[in-house]
């Protein structure tokens, strides 16, 4: 169990979150049962993850501080039923890529795994006593309720199919089966926890807390950073180059704080990753910005930087290129372990991300931003990567 008071470890297991349903469920746990909370958080294998999921992964080093017994549900059979997503062919070796990727996400942060336990949907979701759940479940939700509730997150498409309304039922009996206290998703999530909130104890089971983390905004103006929109993302796995390129083109005006993705990033991922390496509270953000523009600079903290951007004394090419590099060095280490791992290496011909390809051409852009305050930003050119065609077209074919 924890060394932190029940206080310290709410404190920890809410920091900077946008949301929380039901917090007493949570400090009932700390305070009276005196027992290790117990939060799943789950994840369907789809697309390619990209930097939007340092954020979830950071509450999970923060939960695992607090003592919290987690589980990652690598959710396939959700994968599949989001309008075949993941066909049920490649479901499997895709649960297998993402439980990699998440395990090596949080060793490069220094999060210790060996506490996490990933259990994979099909693995009960296929069960009898689940089933028979299932059924009693689409007794008592509406058809307009279930698809109200998938409406952020299952993807809408014009003929929409009844796979969509099995979606957040199975997510809600999910919190029962996972048999925890707490319920972790981004706040797309919002709407299938409140259907859980208020359907499962219909079933005679209890009601569940639920802890929801921001979304990180997408590089072009407005949105979250979506994985069907190749542009508004940085992969994983993405190059260098090719994240100095997205970065470049990514929306960022001068001194405009409210819609800057690249602010929102500092924020929510790179200053918690630093403060969770090198102690709470600390924050470092280090621009080496060219002796002409002011020379190399470090913001000790996050509202220094906000407010030399704000005056314009930062301007946008030297913030991108600061954030460009931070995430670089965030990949560097993920991207390292997988091209190391054989296993993923020859996994095209699976409808899966193909490896990382050195010899992939990548065009030469220019730098499209501007160092001076009023100039224009240019609309980003299509970044069409054929490691992006493999997966994207898959999906397509599929559906
Ligand atoms: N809905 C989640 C995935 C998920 C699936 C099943 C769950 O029980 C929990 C989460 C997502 O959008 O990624």
């Amino acid at each position: 169990m924890s060394e932190l008071t029940p206080d310290q470890q709410f404190e920890l297991i809410t920091r900077n979150l946008q949301e929380v349903l039901n917090p007493q469920i949570i400090k009932n746990v700390l305070e009276v049962e005196k027992r290790p909370l117990k939060v799943y958080w789950g994840t369907a294998p789809t697309g390619k993850p990209h930097c939007g999921y340092f954020v979830p992964m950071i509450k999970l080093a923060h939960l695992l501080k607090a003592g919290v017994e987690v589980t990652v549900l690598v959710a396939d059979l959700h994968a599949f039923l989001d309008n075949m997503k993941a066909p049920l062919e490649v479901v499997q070796h895709r649960a297998k890529y993402y439980e990699f990727l998440i395990k090596s996400i949080l060793t490069s942060i220094n999060v210790p795994v060996e506490r996490l336990k990933f259990v994979l949907g099909s693995s009960y979701q296929l069960t009898p006593e689940y089933t028979l759940d299932l059924f009693k479940l689409s007794n008592s939700v509406s058809q307009n309720d279930a698809k109200r509730a998938g409406a952020d997150v299952v993807k809408q498409v014009a003929n929409p199919l009844l796979s969509g309304l099995i979606y957040p039922l199975m997510q809600v009996l999910d919190e029962e089966y996972l048999k925890v206290d707490v319920q972790l998703g981004g706040v797309d999530q919002r709407k299938i926890f409140v259907l859980a909130e208020e359907n499962i104890q219909s079933l005679g089971y209890k009601k569940r807390a639920h802890l929801m983390n921001r979304m990180v905004p997408g590089l072009m103006q407005g949105g979250k950073m979506s994985a069907s929109d190749p542009n508004s993302k940085i992969d994983l796995l993405e190059e260098p180059k090719t994240v100095k390129k997205k970065i470049n083109q990514a929306f960022c005006a001068p001194g405009n704080i409210e819609d800057n993705g690249l602010l929102a990033f500092v924020k929510n991922v790179l200053g918690p990753i630093h403060e969770l390496k090198y102690g709470d509270g600390t924050f470092e953000f280090f621009i080496d910005r060219p002796d002409k523009y002011g020379g190399p600079i470090t913001f000790k903290t996050y509202q220094e930087l906000e407010d030399s951007f704000t005056k314009e004394e930062l301007s946008p090419v030297d913030l991108k290129s600061g954030v460009a590099d931070a995430i670089n060095v965030l990949l560097a280490p993920i991207i390292e372990e997988y091209k190391n791992n054989k296993d993923f290496q020859d996994s095209e011909t699976a409808g899966y991300p193909a490896p990382v390809a050195e010899k992939k051409k990548v065009k030469k852009v220019k730098d499209r931003g501007s160092r001076y305050p009023g100039a224009k930003e240019e609309s980003p050119a299509p970044a069409s990567a054929p490691v992006e065609a493999v997966t994207e077209k898959l999906e397509e074919t599929k559906l």
